[in-house]
Order: structure tokens, then C-alpha cells, then sequence
């Protein structure tokens, strides 16, 4: 597959003090990317750079095999973003602000107008004013202006945040119809692990303005997670630590918590043998929350 976007050793050093160092990863072609990190690390920046707001100091970003720095028109015509909030003329129907989008690029097609419409879900209330919206369907309407150009890549910023619970799922669904009703991939920022857990192909994690991990989500899921829910739970961690050299760690429902890729027979069994009434046994894929604090040495995230 074809790498839609590439960012290679890019840092920023902005009045000696280094904000971005060596970040690297790369955009597939149909992928939605996950860049995840806590507030301050350094995904904005990223984000302005890769849109061609700020220069990098150092490093080199590609878009549909356009260097930024070299063919910068071109790159940028394959790229549609919103970073930070989508701006509208409020007073105006969502129909027609995207309108003057078109009357300041005639290029783009009527038809695309329509379709891009639809494509987003916004059909229905496309003709009210944009006072009137809610911000999912701010975020809607936002998404469809970045469309406008056609672009390959689209680019949003924490797209969730402010969102409630039932709006966080309904963009979920639309990011998801996007990829596979149109050609396009898709770079998100986020600093929810779940979120990024739930809609992104592909993860990379950035701390301090540095990337300490690219994977494929199901890749930094995979190590599994044991749960036990026992009579007797301080000795049972006891016995975990001293015979299997296990660490464990109890949650707020009071099960033992531990991360144990082994066969499990013998640890049952010498769980039942020492008198400790074991009441269930079962595994889960760990978290990408719990793969963080891991990386991080327990440094917590958003
Ligand atoms: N123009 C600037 N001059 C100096 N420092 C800056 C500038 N812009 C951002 N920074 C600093 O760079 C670091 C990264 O900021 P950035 O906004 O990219 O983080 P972020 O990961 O997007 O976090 P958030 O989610 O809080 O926006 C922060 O420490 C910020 O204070």
C-alpha cells in the first residue's frame, strides 16, 4: 500500500527550547491514524505542520509523494483539515456556506456539493441556519467543507471533543462511512485512549514531543490480560507474587488483575490447593489505556 502521508526526523525548536523531536510515522492509503498523546505533547503542532501552517526546523513531510517543502501547492492540494474549530458564517445555511466555498473555487463541482452532503449525514438540516446546529452537526458541516477540494487526506484535530457520549459514537460511524464510501484516509488526533482504541487502524503515540511507539492497534492490544475473582484476594496476590513471580494488581470490583501469557493450569491449580476459593478465571485483551501507562512507566494520559 501506498503511504498517503509520510513525516520523516521532523522536530521544532522554537526559541531553543525543543518542542517537536524526530518524529516519524506514516498514512496508508484507506487508513484512519491514530496520533495520541496528552495535552501539551505535541499533536497540534504536528498537525499545523503536516496542513503547512508552521515550517518544521528540521525533517522532511511527504503528501501523495509531494514534499510540503518543495511542491507545496500540490501537497496541500491533497489535504482537507480541521484543526482546532471549523469556522462558518453563523447567520448562514450549512447549503450555503459550503456554497461560498465553491464560489471561491468554481472548480468544484455542484454535484460534489450534493454528494459531500449526503456523504456527511447532514441532508436533513443542511438548509437551516448554522446557529441552529448542534455541534455534531457543526463537526459535520466542518468535515464536508474540508471535502471540498477532494482531498486524500483529511486531518482533525481532538474531532470529539465537546461531543457527548451519543455524538462521539454517531462520528465514530461517519469517520468509518467516509473511508469506506470515498477514497480517502485519515489523520486524528486524539488523548482518549478508547477512542483512538475504536476507530483507528493504526497508532502513533507521542510524549513530550517525542514518539514512543507506531503500531497497528490490534498489534498493542494483543498481550492478554487475566482477570481472577477469588475468596481470599490479599493472600491469593500474595501466592501470585512468591510462586509465579506474577504482579498483580486488584481493581475497584475487587478482582485480581495480572498480565500472564502462560498456560494457566498450574496457576489455578495452585491457587485451589492452597484452600483459596477461586470463583472465576478469565482472560481480556489489555487496553490500550493499560499499554500506555506501560510505555510511560505509569505517567497517565488526558
Ligand atoms: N508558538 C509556540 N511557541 C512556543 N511554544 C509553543 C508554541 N505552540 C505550542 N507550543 C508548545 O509546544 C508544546 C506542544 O503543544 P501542542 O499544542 O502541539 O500540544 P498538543 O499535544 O496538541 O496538546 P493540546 O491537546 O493541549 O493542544 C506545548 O508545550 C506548547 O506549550
Amino acid at each position: 500500500m501506498k503511504d498517503i502521508l509520510e513525516l520523516e526526523g521532523i522536530s521544532k525548536v522554537i526559541k531553543g527550547r525543543t518542542i517537536l523531536d524526530d518524529i516519524s510515522f506514516a498514512v496508508k492509503r484507506g487508513q484512519i491514524y491514530g496520533f495520541l498523546g496528552p495535552n501539551g505533547a505535541g499533536k497540534t503542532m504536528t498537525l499545523r505542520m503536516i496542513a503547512g501552517l508552521i515550517r518544521p526546523s528540521k525533517g522532511r513531510i511527504s503528501i501523495c509523494g509531494h514534499s510540503v517543502a518543495k511542491s507545496f501547492v500540490k501537497a496541500m492540494e491533497n489535504v482537507g483539515c480541521i484543526i482546532e474549530y471549523p469556522e462558518f458564517y453563523e447567520f448562514m445555511s450549512g447549503y450555503d456556506n459550503l456554497m461560498m466555498l465553491r464560489a471561491m473555487e468554481p472548480i468544484i463541482e455542484k454535484s460534489h456539493v450534493r454528494d459531500t452532503i449526503e456523504l456527511v449525514g447532514m441532508s436533513h438540516r443542511i438548509n437551516d441556519r448554522v446557529s441552529s446546529y448542534s455541534l455534531g452537526m457543526k463537526q459535520r458541516l466542518g468535515i464536508a467543507q474540508a471535502l471540498m477540494k477532494k482531498p486524500s487526506l483529511l486531518i482533525l484535530d481532538e474531532p470529539t471533543n465537546g461531543l457527548d457520549p451519543a455524538g462521539i459514537k454517531e462520528f465514530r460511524e461517519l469517520l468509518k462511512s467516509l473511508v469506506s464510501n470515498s477514497d480517502i484516509s485519515i489523520l486524528l488526533s486524539s488523548h482518549l485512549l478508547s477512542e483512538v482504541q475504536m476507530i483507528c487502524d493504526e497508532v502513533a503515540i507521542i510524549m513530550h514531543g517525542r514518539i514512543i511507539r507506531t503500531s497497528k492497534v490490534s498489534d498493542l492490544t494483543m498481550g492478554r490480560k487475566v482477570i481472577w475473582q477469588v475468596d481470599d484476594v490479599q493472600r491469593a496476590v500474595g501466592l501470585l507474587r512468591n510462586e509465579f513471580d506474577i504482579i498483580s494488581y486488584v481493581d475497584d470490583d475487587n478482582a485480581i488483575n495480572a498480565f500472564v501469557d502462560d498456560d494457566l493450569t498450574e496457576i489455578n491449580e495452585a491457587l485451589v490447593n492452597s484452600g483459596i476459593g477461586l470463583r472465576t478465571v478469565f482472560r481480556t485483551k489489555r487496553t490500550l489505556e493499560e499499554l500506555f501507562i506501560e510505555l510511560t512507566g505509569g505517567e497517565t494520559i488526558g
